[in-house]
């Protein structure tokens, strides 16, 4: 069976997505589990973007073995030589070139002749195969290219050592029997010798994991995709989608992948997390209700047999249904940390023990203590408390069925221990006007959302709010029992993800 390289990029154009804004240490922590799902290449971030897009792609390069590491770069010296030093620790760097084709990009955005593009792909390419043995390059909106000179440039490429051509549709414009013929007419044009042909899709259309398949039945070797579909505009092609479908189908695509499926789910719920972007409940494969039937007809269907309305079998891709680990207050610490590791972590033992007192808190507040709620727990002591600016101390709320509420909060930050009460159309407007006053930090709100992550009245709440500061979004989140708690840590949270970009940008990765 031929082999589908899987080249991930939710790092990259995944992190491309408004809003969307992962600290190294996060960034690391996907790729772990990336390469626990057996990607073939992690494309970590864009090195030469900011000192801490270098810092993670170069943390990822060094800590994620077994798996190619990749930087994105422009096609150009300085770039090229970020992305090397960058990738360079891993066992298989590869930079990523990239250079428009189009006319319209060529015309307005590089100002740049065919003949000038042709040429600087030709030096980019040669100069990038000095660095590292493994270079990609993409035709960027190689879909609005016009073919003959598509031709051209996959041409110059390959004869100045490109390994990878990769024909991406950047702004989702083609159909997919559009798209399938520019690969197949592509192979009978150009010699590629050993280099490989990749696909990468964006879903302006909705239509990138069919351009996706579309592009593998016409051949390519390798296609880019991000979990959760998210990435720049309306996302990239589904990792999770297109897995599946490959695997289910194998009758119709005749190929095969590395990827462990089993691990979908838990990768597809640490990316939202992280990412604060939400997995639609109707999501295919991974959304709350890929495995859930409505109506009594299904029901009774499944009751009897259960593919007669479920093509995907939950625990292929790694949902387990009622799995619920028996975890409470009369549990101790070797339980505890054995589940923590199951779950796939590796903490200091600072971090264990400062989790096992959190749990702790929480089974007095709980009767039963999940998985989700061991992980909502190690995201908050592993990422949320990290580098932070300012701290709630203090939150007390008065508020009734009455519109006006009241808040006082008591924050520590660089101007030391400040306490200051508002009133609100409701206890969030409370709560934010007295921490904006606390802080002086003029941030607005652009969006908040809450949810429960775990079932049962005393879930736990996770808000998730982004703040608005000079036409840039910061994501911040929190998990807590009691959801005006969450508001307000979540609203902390992503002050201080501003805070940390104004003061140490090379801590935050974009
Ligand atoms: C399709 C894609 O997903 S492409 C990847 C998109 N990702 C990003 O942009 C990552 C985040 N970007 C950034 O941090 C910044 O844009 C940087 C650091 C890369 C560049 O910042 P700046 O130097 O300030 O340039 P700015 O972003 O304003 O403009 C881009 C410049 O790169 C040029 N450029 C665009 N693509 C390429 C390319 N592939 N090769 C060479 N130059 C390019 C543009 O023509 C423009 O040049 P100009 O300044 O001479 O007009
Ligand atoms: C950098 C390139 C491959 C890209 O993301 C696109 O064209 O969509
Ligand atoms: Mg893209």
């Amino acid at each position: 069976m031929k082999h589908i390289q899987i080249f991930d990029t939710t790092l990259r154009d995944g992190e491309q997505s408004p809003g969307v804004s992962l600290t190294a240490g996060e960034k690391l922590e996907i790729a772990r589990q990336l390469a626990k799902l057996r990607v073939d290449v992690i494309e970590a971030g864009y090195a030469a973007a900011s000192p801490g897009d270098f810092a993670a792609v170069q943390t990822i390069a060094r800590a994620v073995k077994g798996v190619s590491v990749c930087s994105l770069a422009r096609a150009t010296e300085n770039d090229i030589l970020r992305a090397y030093e960058a990738c360079s620790p891993s066992d298989a760097p590869c930079i990523h070139l990239f250079l428009a084709t189009s006319d319209v990009h060529m015309q307005h955005k590089l100002r740049m002749t065919r003949d000038q593009v042709l040429q600087q792909i030709d030096s980019a390419v040669r100069f990038a195969r000095t660095k590292v043995p493994f270079v990609e390059f993409s035709a960027e909106d190689s879909g609005r290219t016009d073919f003959d000179f598509l031709v051209q440039a996959v041409k110059t490429a390959v004869s100045a050592g490109a390994t990878v051509i990769n024909l991406p549709d950047t702004v989702g414009y083609l159909l997919p029997q559009e798209y399938a013929q520019r690969f197949i007419r592509m192979r009978e044009q150009v010699e590629l010798g050993s280099a490989l042909l990749s696909a990468h899709c964006h879903d302006d259309l909705g239509l990138a994991v069919a351009n996706t398949l579309a592009a593998i039945s016409a051949g390519v070797d390798q296609v880019e995709v991000t979990m959760n579909g998210i990435g720049e505009r309306a996302g990239n092609a589904s990792l999770e989608e297109v897995a599946v479908a490959l695997a289910l189908r194998a009758d119709m695509y005749g190929v095969d992948t590395k990827l462990e499926l089993s691990q979908i789910a838990r990768t597809s719920k640490l990316v939202s997390r992280l990412t604060g972007m939400v997995v639609p409940g109707n999501k295919a494969v991974v959304g709350a209700n890929a495995f859930a039937h409505e109506s009594g007809i299904h029901q009774d269907g499944v009751l009897k047999e259960r593919t007669t309305y479920e093509i995907i079998d939950p625990q292929v891709v790694g949902v387990v249904e009622n799995k619920q680990l028996v975890l409470g207050k009369h549990s101790g610490r070797h339980a505890f940390f054995k589940h923590v590791e199951e779950l796939g972590y590796v903490l200091s033992d600072q971090d264990l023990q400062n989790l096992f007192m959190r749990f702790k808190e929480l089974c007095d507040k709980k009767k039963q203590v999940t998985e989700e709620d061991i992980l909502a727990l190690v995201d908050e002591r592993v990422y949320g408390e990290a580098q932070h600016t300012y701290t709630l101390d203090y939150l007390h709320v008065s508020c009734g069925n009455q519109p006006l509420s009241t808040a006082t909060v008591r924050v520590t930050g660089p101007q030391g221990v400040r306490e200051e009460a508002a009133v609100g159309n409701g206890p969030v407007e409370a709560i934010y006007r007295a921490i904006d006053r606390a802080t002086g930090e003029e941030v607005e709100l652009a969006t908040y959302q809450i949810s429960s992550v775990t079932p049962g009245q005393d879930a736990l709440g996770e808000v998730r709010v982004q703040v608005r500061v000079n036409h840039r979004l910061f994501t911040g989140r929190h998990v807590a029992s009691d959801v005006l708690d969450a508001s307000a840590r979540a609203y902390i949270d992503a002050i201080n993800r501003y805070t940390i970009m104004r003061v140490a940008p090379a801590l935050l990765v974009k």
